[in-house]
């Protein structure tokens, strides 16, 4: 007995002297989705990030916004003021772990008393569309994912096919149905964002639906069976009439609005000899080339110092928790460290 103990400890030992915290961490995760009885024990001394209805919990502290973590025990005390059994924990999905392997978790606490939390933890219930800007960076990516993951369980209760509620695993990485045996994952849409640009210009479009003189690069969801390169290639021809030629991938990012998009974010460029923007009016409002000076203006200025004493509005570009911010900050680098391409 004793050779197998030491043996088992050598291996763990080994595992740990040859992997890297990160590798560690993501093994650990993994392990927490596959075991069920392993992660409600992890539920036990993990963090919690609380939403309700969807809306995170923030506390406001001096001028910074923060996304407090409850303990384990607190979330305990929060349900037991509701009268409310420690059962509720099993409702929450596993959505990360520190490098020391606290796990944490996000439970929406729609169905209690929201003023009532808020009076308790000293917060309040944000709606996403202002936390998610106001929030640290990293913090804004994690608000993104728990609350998909969240929306997701939410609306798939129910087997598509049969009709009977499906069961969550403990993490909250699957739901199965029971009676038909289909497995349900969490699902996200692929969005192609591209910025089209003519080697000494960028493309920039708005919809009717964005706030006054805010542009950002062109988008759209993927189709079925198509390649990032080919929904890149329909888009920009679907809505600005125009072939992009040659493209490169910048970055993805996670992105909430409306729900769960994968933002893939690629540069393209368009042909010089065929630069004429042929606009589809029922998806935008406005599409045009912007040189690189009113770019960078358009870079600086905030949307509420963008509107004109004539009640028009100067352009202002998505803040830099968007993509899009990313890639016209490529642009500028790229036109300000290089001679312009010719194509
Ligand atoms: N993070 C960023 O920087 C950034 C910038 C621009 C757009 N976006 C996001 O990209 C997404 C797509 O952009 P778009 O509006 O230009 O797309 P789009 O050009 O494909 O047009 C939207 C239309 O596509 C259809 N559609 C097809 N599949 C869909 C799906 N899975 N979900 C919803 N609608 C679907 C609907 O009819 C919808 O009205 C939006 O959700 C937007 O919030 C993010
Ligand atoms: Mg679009």
């Amino acid at each position: 007995m004793a050779a197998i103990y030491r043996a088992a400890y050598r291996r763990a030992a080994l595992f740990y002297r040859s992997h890297s915290t990160y590798v560690r961490k993501m093994r650990y995760l993994n392990k927490l989705k596959e075991d069920d009885s392993l992660c409600r024990q992890a539920q036990t001394s993990g963090t919690f990030y609380i939403f309700h209805n969807l809306s995170p919990f923030l506390q406001k502290v001096g001028k910074k916004y923060l996304i407090p973590q409850l303990s384990a025990a607190e979330m305990k005390r929060i349900l037991e003021k509701f009268k409310e059994t420690e059962q509720w924990i099993e409702k929450s999905v596993l959505i990360g772990c520190s490098d020391e392997h606290v796990p944490h978790f996000a439970l929406d606490l729609g169905a209690l008393e929201r003023s009532v939390i808020e009076v308790e933890l000293e917060g309040s219930f944000t709606d996403l569309r202002k936390a998610f800007f106001v929030v640290d960076e990293k913090d804004s990516s994690l608000l993104a994912s728990a609350q998909g993951l969240l929306r997701w369980h939410d609306s798939h209760q129910y087997c598509s096919k049969t009709g009977q509620p499906t069961q969550k695993n403990v993490a909250g990485s699957k739901r199965v149905c029971h009676a038909s045996g289909i497995t349900y994952y969490p699902q996200m849409s692929p969005v192609v964002i591209i910025l089209v640009s003519d080697g000494s210009r960028c493309l920039l479009a708005r919809q009717a639906s964005f706030p006054q003189g805010m542009y950002t690069a062109l988008s759209g969801f993927c189709d079925v069976g198509e390649a990032v390169e080919e929904a890149v290639r329909r888009e920009v021809a679907e809505e600005v009439g125009l072939e992009a030629e040659s493209l490169w991938y910048s970055a993805s990012q996670h992105w909430p609005f409306p729900s769960s998009c994968l933002m893939i974010a690629c540069h393209a460029l368009v042909r010089r000899q065929q630069l004429e923007i042929s606009m589809n009016s029922l998806e935008l409002e406005e599409a045009r080339w912007f040189g690189l000076e009113e770019i960078m203006e358009g870079l600086k200025r905030e949307p509420k110092s963008a509107k004109q004493d004539n009640g028009s509005y100067l352009p202002w570009f998505p803040p830099k928790q968007a993509i899009a911010h990313k890639l016209i900050d490529e642009w500028v680098k790229q036109q300000t460290s290089q001679p312009t391409q010719v194509l």
